[in-house]
C-alpha cells in the first residue's frame, strides 16, 4: 500500500465553516488546488481563496435545492480510482477526471435541527446525501484519499503536510478513514433513530444492529415502553431461545432470564446438574446437586421467601421431576438447554409459566461487549469473562483451606461475579446459603446474606445458622478486617477474595485471629 501520497487538490464542501477560512488560506499556501459548493465556495473567496466551482467541474449547476451537487461520477471517479491501477487511470483520462486527494466535509446539521426540534420537512431535508457519499467514496480510497470530518482534524491534517513536505502517510488517511466511517455511522443512527420516533411502533431494524426479537408490553415499569432486540451473534441464551408455553416475556422477565442463563452457564453439564433462582438480576439460590432436582431443590433452600416468582435456569434439561417440582410454587421463567416431553406435559397446566429451551449454554467466556446507556452518553466495556484458574489463587493465611472448602470457595467465587456489588456469597455443599446483593457498604451485604440465612434455618427447622461453617466469597477486596469479621460472625470458615487493599496485612491477621483460611484471587468482579 502506498504510503507517503501527495495532496494536490482538494474538495471543500461544509455546512459548519469554522476556520474554513484559515485552513483553505493555508492549502492555498501548500499549493493545493480548491473545488467547492456554493456555499463553501463563496466563503472561501470571501476569505480570499481561489477556489473552483464543483459545478463547474461536473458541468452540471447545483440544482434541486442542493438535494445534487457532488453526486457526479467526475467528483466520485475522481474520489474513488486507483491512482495505481492502469484501467483505473485510463477511465480517468478517457472521460476527463481529475484526481480528487482530499475531501472535508461536515455534514448537514441534521443533529441540530433534532435537537430544536425541527418539524419534520425541515429535518428531511437536513439528511445530507452527498455529503456521506463523498465521505464513503474517500474513505474508502484512503490507500490515495484523505478525508477530513471534524474541524479539529483541520490542525493535525496541516501539521503532517508541514511534516512531509506537503504529502500524507498512509498511516494518517487510514486513521481518518475510520473516523469517517464512525461519523457517517452516528449520523445514519441519528436519522434513523429519529425516523424510528416518527413510525411510531418498534422498528423490525435499528442501527446498532439489533433485529426485533418482540415488541413488548411495557418496559421496566407499564409508563415505559419497550421492545427486545437480538444482536445477531447468535449467542445461546434468552435472545435466541424457543418459548414452548406461557404468556409473553416482559422486559423484567427477559432481563432476570438472562442474568439466570448468563449465571448457569459457567457450571459446565459434564461436572453435574446446577440450578440457579433469579430475582430482580440477582441470584436468590445457586447449587449443584446429583440430580437436576436436586440442584432445584438445593437452590430453593437459600432464600425460598425470595424464589417465589423468580426465574430457574438450569445447565442441563428440564426433566419430569424437577418439573413437578417447579411447579410447588409460582415461578414466572424456567429457562435450560432442552426439557422431556414429560417435563413440557407437568408444565402444560400452568398457563402463566414460560418454558424456554436454548441451544446449549452460552460460552462464558466468549469476549463480547457490555454497553450501558447513561444521560448524554454510552458506557462500553469488554464483558466480564474473567476467570482464575485454579492454580492462580493463593492461600494467604496460616491455615489452609481443605479441597472441600475449596470446592465452596471457588462455587462462591463463580456465584459472586453475577451478583450486584457489594456481593457476599456463603456457599455450603456446593448450595449458596445466604446472598447479600447490592448494598453501598459491604459489611451490610455480608450482614443482610447472614440474617436471611438464620431466617432460613428457622423455617426449615434447623438448629444453627445456615452460615454455620459456610464458604464466603467478597466479589472486591475487603478494605478493612469489619466484612470479613461479620462473615465469620456468622459462621464463616474460609474467605475468598481478590486481595490487594491497602490493609491486606490487617485483613489477614484478623482470619489468622479468627482462624480461618482466606484465598486471594487477584481478579475482582463488580457488577453495578
Ligand atoms: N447533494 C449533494 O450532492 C451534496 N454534496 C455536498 N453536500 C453537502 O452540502 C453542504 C455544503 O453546502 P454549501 O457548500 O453550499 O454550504 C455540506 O454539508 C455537504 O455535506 C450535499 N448536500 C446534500 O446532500
Amino acid at each position: 500500500m502506498t504510503n507517503l501520497y501527495p495532496v494536490r487538490r482538494a474538495l471543500i464542501s461544509v455546512s459548519d465553516k469554522t476556520g474554513l477560512a484559515e485552513f483553505g488560506q493555508a492549502l492555498i499556501a501548500r499549493g493545493v488546488e480548491l473545488l467547492s459548493t456554493g456555499g463553501t465556495a463563496n466563503a472561501l473567496r470571501a476569505a480570499g481563496c481561489e477556489v473552483k466551482d464543483v459545478s463547474d467541474v461536473t458541468n452540471f449547476p447545483e440544482m434541486m435545492d442542493g438535494r445534487v451537487k457532488t453526486l457526479h461520477p467526475v467528483v466520485h471517479g475522481g474520489l474513488l480510482a486507483l491512482r495505481d491501477n492502469d484501467d483505473h487511470v485510463a477511465s480517468m483520462n478517457e472521460h476527463g477526471i481529475g484526481a480528487i486527494d482530499l475531501v472535508v466535509v461536515n455534514l448537514y446539521p441534521f443533529e441540530k435541527a433534532l435537537a430544536r426540534g425541527a418539524a419534520y420537512d425541515e429535518m428531511i431535508e437536513n439528511i445530507d446525501i452527498g455529503g456521506p457519499a463523498m465521505i464513503r467514496s474517500a474513505a474508502k480510497n484512503h490507500g490515495f484519499v484523505n478525508i477530513i470530518v471534524d474541524v479539529e482534524d483541520y490542525a493535525v491534517f496541516l501539521s503532517e503536510l508541514e511534516a512531509n513536505d506537503g504529502y500524507t502517510t498512509y498511516a494518517l488517511r487510514q486513521r481518518l478513514a475510520q473516523t469517517a466511517y464512525a461519523r457517517t455511522a452516528a449520523y445514519d443512527t441519528a436519522v434513523s433513530t429519529w425516523m424510528a420516533g416518527q413510525v411510531g411502533d418498534a422498528p423490525r431494524r435499528r442501527s446498532f444492529g439489533g433485529q426485533l426479537v418482540q415488541e413488548l408490553r411495557y418496559g421496566e415499569n407499564p409508563h415505559q415502553a419497550a421492545s427486545f432486540y437480538a444482536d445477531g451473534s447468535g449467542r445461546a441464551g434468552v435472545a435466541t431461545a424457543q418459548q414452548h408455553q406461557g404468556k409473553e416475556l416482559s422486559y423484567n422477565n427477559i432481563n432476570d432470564t438472562d442474568a439466570a442463563f448468563e449465571l448457569v452457564s459457567e457450571f459446565a453439564p459434564k461436572d453435574g446438574p446446577a440450578c440457579v433462582i433469579i430475582k430482580h438480576a440477582n441470584p436468590c439460590g445457586v447449587a449443584t446437586g446429583s440430580t437436576v432436582k436436586e440442584a432445584y431443590q438445593k437452590a430453593f433452600d437459600c432464600d425460598r421467601t425470595s424464589a417465589f416468582g423468580g426465574i430457574v435456569a438450569l445447565n442441563q434439561p428440564l426433566d419430569e421431576e424437577t418439573a413437578k417440582e417447579i411447579t410447588g410454587i409460582f415461578t414466572e421463567v424456567v429457562i435450560a438447554p432442552g426439557a422431556s416431553d414429560a417435563a413440557k406435559e407437568v408444565f402444560a397446566a400452568k398457563k402463566n409459566l414460560r418454558l424456554l429451551t436454548t441451544d446449549g449454554l452460552a460460552d462464558p467466556r466468549a469476549a463480547g461487549l457490555a454497553v450501558k446507556q447513561l444521560s448524554g452518553g454510552w458506557l462500553v466495556q469488554d464483558k466480564d469473562t474473567g476467570f482464575v484458574p485454579a492454580e492462580e489463587l493463593r492461600v494467604v493465611t496460616k491455615v489452609q483451606p481443605t479441597s472441600e472448602q475449596m470446592a465452596d470457595l471457588r462455587f462462591a467465587w463463580t456465584v459472586a461475579k453475577h451478583v450486584k456489588s457489594n456481593a457476599i456469597v456463603y456457599v455450603k455443599n456446593g448450595a449458596t446459603v445466604g446472598v447479600g446483593a447490592g448494598q453501598m457498604s459491604r459489611v451490610d451485604s455480608a450482614l443482610i446474606a447472614a440474617k436471611k440465612a438464620e431466617r432460613m434455618a428457622e423455617a426449615l427447622g434447623l438448629p444453627a445458622p445456615l452460615t454455620q461453617g459456610s464458604a464466603v466469597a467478597s466479589d472486591a477486596f475487603f478494605p478493612f478486617p469489619d466484612g470479613l469479621m461479620e462473615a465469620a460472625a456468622a459462621g464463616a470458615t474460609c474467605v475468598i477474595q481478590p486481595g490487594g487493599s491497602m490493609r491486606d496485612d490487617e485483613v489477614i491477621a484478623a482470619a489468622d485471629e479468627a482462624g480461618l483460611a482466606m484465598v486471594f484471587t487477584g481478579m475482582r468482579h463488580f457488577r453495578h
